[in-house]
């Protein structure tokens, strides 16, 4: 691997915000800021069990990740409109070119909506026209990942894949998430083994609260090619042999963790250690507007907390785009940028950009 030479402590945080990355673990219904909730409440007539933004704010105090979705589900009664979820993204996106990432791979909850009585099209037709527009106007390549919701069942997302195969064109993945104990990978088999049959790219949130075993099940009876979390993994040494063997990527996410307490403290978050363990880990976002962080505060409050050395900012930025679900040749341009940037902040690590 490309040594990277010392940088002056001092300089990493400018680094970090600075380099070339792919995000690959955001729910775009988590990238909803309150100021925008209220807006589309009060565009759509919606009411809010909230009177104001700073109320809002102060709900944001979590226990554990339950506390968090029933708050995150009772915000997304805002979207109604394709206008609505074209809004919500084109503000992620803007906020995502703002820190430098090149690629996003996004995940959208379809369940959410449509059990309200919002059409499929209008979801994934807003959030598709974003992404389309984000290359063409801020130059960050976006695509979508429809995720399932794991609290219910099989036949519900058997039915949620039927009602987007007509926009099939229009996403690249599909994704499991919601609340993880009880509902462990395997009720998902038979989804999953359909969405292979019809080449989509395969990831599950694993590993978040839930037992490695639920890591093993995704990798093994699943088949994805990432994890998403995965911070329980350094629990099972096997299964670390296993992540590092097969370079299967984790997207982890330093400031959710904090938030919704599988860590005390930033200091305690294992990332450095699956890192320097081999494993191809990645830092991401998740729910940026519940969490109190976008891309780049998840990197330098990290590094504030544990010490990040450039080394391992380039290799977290290199693994983001390596896991991407980018085509290769996106992807060494991606990789090409970074290392320019690098050889840069080399030359002058005092510099301008
Ligand atoms: O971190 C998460 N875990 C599970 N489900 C989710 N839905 C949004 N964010 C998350
Ligand atoms: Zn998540």
């Amino acid at each position: 691997m490309y040594t990277i030479p010392s940088i002056p402590a001092d300089r990493l945080p400018e680094l970090l915000r600075r380099m070339p990355k792919a995000e690959l673990h955001i729910h775009i219904e988590g990238s909803l800021e309150p100021e925008l909730m209220f807006a589309m409440a009060a565009r759509n007539g919606v009411k809010l069990p909230y009177a104001s933004v700073d109320e809002l704010r102060r709900a944001y105090a979590f226990s554990n990740l339950q506390s968090f979705l029933d708050i995150y589900y009772a915000g997304a009664s805002v979207l109604l409109h394709e206008q609505d979820f074209f809004d919500m993204a084109w503000a992620y996106l803007q906020r995502a070119r703002a820190d430098n990432v090149l690629r996003a791979d996004i995940f959208f909850d379809p369940q959410t909506h449509t059990a309200r009585g919002v059409a499929m099209g209008t979801v994934v037709n807003g959030l598709y026209r974003a992404c389309r527009q984000a290359r063409t106007e801020l130059g960050v390549d976006a695509e979508l990942i429809l995720c399932f919701l794991r609290h219910l069942s099989e036949a519900e997302a058997f039915d949620t894949l039927e009602q987007a195969l007509p926009h099939r064109d229009k996403f690249i993945g599909v994704g499991l998430d919601s609340s993880e104990v009880g509902h462990p990978p395997e009720k998902f088999a038979r989804v999953y083994a359909k969405c292979r049959e019809l080449g989509l790219h395969l990831v599950a949130h694993a590993g978040e609260e839930g037992p490695p075993a639920y890591v093993w099940t995704a990798l093994d009876l699943l088949k994805v090619e990432r994890i998403d979390h995965g911070v329980q993994s350094s629990k099972d040494p096997a299964l670390m042999e296993r992540l590092k063997q097969d370079r299967i990527a984790l997207t982890v996410c330093p400031l959710s963790n904090l938030k919704l307490c599988v860590f005390p403290k930033l200091a305690d978050h294992n990332l450095k250690q699956l890192l320097e363990a081999g494993l191809a880990v990645t830092v991401n976002s998740d729910d940026p507007a519940y969490f109190g962080g976008y891309i780049n505060d998840n990197f330098v409050q990290l590094h504030e907390a544990v010490g990040l050395t450039a080394q391992h900012a380039y290799q977290l930025a290199r693994n983001s785009f390596e896991a991407s679900f980018a085509p290769p040749e996106l992807k060494q341009r991606y990789v090409e940028r970074l290392d320019a940037v690098f050889a840069r902040f080399q030359q002058d690590p005092t510099g301008a950009p």
